[in-house]
């Protein structure tokens, strides 16, 4: 066991994953091993090549071609004769699990209290003198210590939660050290707070519904904002009027397309509110992929998981029923970043809606004194609501789940079902006009083209001139970069160092200790699984008063409250920290200050803070464990996918390198948009109308 742990930390030490000895033996034209494991892989290459006298006969197994390969797919050297090919892949592969004592000797020793400081290892050359010795102490003494190190070197290898242990590096340079022993535990709270409990809580969030319900139903405003369109904006709101003036019984469905800024959130607030005043309160449903886009929709979005419960099997009455309840009044459905929602979900989202209505039919009938219905299905799906998608497909496309513009073959049968659904969008209308940058200006044209991967020569001149490194550091501009913007970065290691080093600076700074809350877990085997397991929960927080941060949950104190502004990707400060015991012991809550929460007052005195609680998630990959944590993360520094969507008015700083000297460019634009190259990569132009109606049928080359 512990000779092939060690044998894996060597093979990620050499940048050898599954994919690389896959390739290798598929070079050596070997047939696959039946468990395909890194050892499995390892073995059975190991075993072929371990008469080394018989790949040297000329013309022998593996023909120089195919070890050149083969060296090639490990990242190995290719060049030389062919008995030196093959003493190169044998000599790598023997390394490979070598008995201990094999690997360069370390004349460390493996005593407990060494090891523990030993695993604070930073530098991949100490990789393999670690494994050799965690296993040469294993054999020795079977002691802890050598498992504390090899959980050290496996979480090193592995690259799990690298921005937590990057902040902690970070960190070491703070004088007064993180948890100071002597600070005392009012101090991070603020003074004459009234303490809130978990039942004022839900008080307050209930207050928060309600006086959003009935500002909804206020707003009034549907003249206005239609009047405001642009004639393409208009358009579309006009079809969906249509629609709904002439009884909302076609199955319509309308796709609308443009890029960030283009204006399409104007539309969707200007039909929900003409429609809400001609098929009534709640006929419109709006939600998003993310808690951030929900809210970018106005009053009332939720996320798609949120409205449809897809969270559940929706196996019991009971939850039928709820589900029923909440969508009866719905006429029209408009779901919002439809690119980030796969074609899987597409279907989900149709089948709950199929279900609502056969529910609701089966309901009318039933009062109506008639017999059995007859639950057939929709015939056109989403529960013969309306549709109408809004979104852009150059942006973040879905994880861990197809694309609805790819074709249906060779996909899973809800796959393919939810990408034929997508297909019966044939009302297509793009926006081109960008309202948000106000003003001619190159940066427009050119971030479109950033955005389609066909940047010009151009382009890049002018995004030099953007270059942070090249602003002096005592110009006020640098200095309202490096305090003020958001600094996004790819990677989640650089991330953890500039969110420590900031911390480490603000707390010198403005004299406030640093606090790192460690997680609980219901087993100890929780404590290794990675953040992504737990839905964003880490093993640590960092955090001290003034730090900024992201909330990373829709839910608090156990309630919804995207509605309110509190959602996952909510940017905020904290100002201050209830603890009932001294930390890593988590805290009661942390208040923390987000400027567009729009609930009811925690505090009436301070109407935007809130307090946020630890939470507590199951894994998604084994439901008996459990980690409990505060749902929030310092956010000087975020990589672009967790900024996906989020609107920064002070800047955003991007941080292009992925490891050596660092290159900063600075963004003119106020949205920071994670927009990917997407892989369709026709250049827009942005000439002067505002838009077009691209009409169907619907392909990949009207929705670029
Ligand atoms: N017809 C219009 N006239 C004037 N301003 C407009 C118009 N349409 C949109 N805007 C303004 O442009 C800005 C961007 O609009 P909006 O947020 O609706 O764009 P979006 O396409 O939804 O962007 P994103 O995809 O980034 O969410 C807003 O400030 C909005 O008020």
């Amino acid at each position: 066991m512990i000779v092939r742990r060690a044998s894996l930390a060597w093979l990620r030490s050499k940048g050898w994953g599954v994919r690389n000895l896959h390739d290798a033996v598929v070079a050596l034209g070997l047939a696959l091993p039946g468990r395909l494991t890194p050892m499995s892989y390892v073995t059975l290459l190991r075993s072929a090549c371990a008469d080394p006298d018989i790949m040297k006969q000329p013309g022998g197994s593996f023909p120089v071609p195919a070890l050149k390969a083969t060296l090639a797919s490990l990242g190995l050297g290719m060049t030389g004769r062919k008995a030196q090919l093959v003493e190169r892949l044998v000599n790598a592969l023997r390394e490979v699990g070598a008995p201990p004592g094999e690997p360069p000797a370390d004349d460390g020793g493996c005593d407990g209290e060494e090891l523990q400081v030993e695993t604070d290892i930073a530098n991949t050359s100490k990789v393999r003198a670690f494994a050799a010795r965690a296993d040469a102490a294993w054999q020795e003494h079977s002691s802890d210590g050598a498992q504390v190190l090899l959980d050290a070197l496996e979480d090193f290898v592995d690259g799990e939660e690298a921005d937590v242990r990057a902040e902690q590096e970070a960190l070491l340079q703070l004088n007064a050290g993180v948890n100071p022993p002597d600070v005392l535990l009012e101090s991070a709270c603020p003074a004459g707070l009234a303490r809130i409990s978990q039942q004022d809580a839900a008080g307050v969030i209930a207050r928060s519904a309600a006086s959003m319900h009935a500002s909804a139903q206020a707003a009034g405003q549907q003249e206005r904002r239609a009047d405001r369109l642009d004639p393409t904006q208009r358009c579309v709101h006009d079809r969906v009027l249509q629609w709904a003036q002439a009884g909302a019984t076609d199955p319509l469905r309308v796709l609308l397309l443009g890029t960030a800024g283009t204006g399409k959130s104007e539309v969707v607030k200007a039909i929900v509110a003409s429609l809400e005043s001609c098929l009534g309160t709640g006929s419109v449903i709006r939600c998003a992929h993310t808690g951030v886009a929900a809210f970018n929709m106005g009053a009332g979005a939720e996320t798609i998981n949120s409205v449809f419960n897809l969270g559940s099997a929706m196996a019991d009455t009971a939850s039928i029923d709820a589900l029923v309840d909440k969508l009866a009044l719905a006429r029209l459905l408009i779901i919002d970043e439809i690119s980030m929602v796969g074609s899987e979900k597409f279907f989900q989202v149709s089948d709950r809606l199929d279900l609502v209505t056969r529910v609701l039919r089966e309901r009318r009938r039933r009062a109506a004194g008639a017999s059995n219905g007859d639950g057939a299905p929709q015939a056109h799906g989403f529960g013969a609501l309306g549709v109408l998608l809004v979104g852009d497909f150059g942006q973040v496309p879905p994880i861990g789940d197809a694309s609805l513009l790819l074709s249906a073959k060779g996909q899973s049968r809800r796959a393919a079902a939810g990408q034929r659904l997508f297909r019966s969008f044939t009302d297509v209308v793009r926006l081109r006009r960008i309202y948000r940058q106000k003003g001619p200006s190159p940066y427009k044209d050119s971030t479109l083209r950033l955005r389609d991967g066909a940047m010009t020569l151009h382009d890049y001149s002018l995004w030099c001139g953007h270059d942070v490194s090249a602003v002096p550091h005592d110009r006020p501009l640098r200095r309202a970069l490096e305090t003020d913007a958001l600094w996004l970065t790819t990677e989640n290691k650089k991330v953890g160092e500039r969110n420590g080093a900031k911390l480490a600076r603000h707390s010198e700074a403005n004299g406030a200790p640093v606090f790192a809350f460690d997680a609980v877990h219901s087993d100890p085997r929780a404590e290794k699984r990675p953040p992504d397991e737990f839905y964003q929960l880490r093993t640590k927080v960092h955090l001290s008063v003034g730090a900024p941060v992201l909330l990373t949950s829709n839910l608090l104190w156990e309630l919804r409250v995207v509605r309110f502004g509190l959602m996952n990707g909510a940017r905020g400060r904290v100002v201050g920290i209830v603890m009932d015991a001294a930390p890593p012991a988590l805290p009661a809550y942390v208040v923390v200050d987000f400027p567009e929460y729009c609930g009811a007052p925690f505090w009436p005195e301070h109407p935007t803070w809130v307090p946020v609680p630890p939470i507590r998630r199951q894994s998604k990959k084994a439901r008996s464990l459990e980690r409990v944590q505060l749902p929030l993360r310092l956010s000087w520094s975020l990589t672009v996918h967790k900024a996906q969507g989020l609107t920064c008015p002070s800047g955003v700083c991007l941080d292009l390198s992925t490891s050596g000297p660092r290159s900063a460019a600075a963004s003119p634009g106020p949205r920071a948009r994670a927009d990917r190259k997407s892989h369709h990569r026709r250049c827009l132009s942005s000439d002067a109308s505002d838009g077009e109606v691209l009409g169907g049928p619907l392909g990949a080359d009207t929705v670029q």
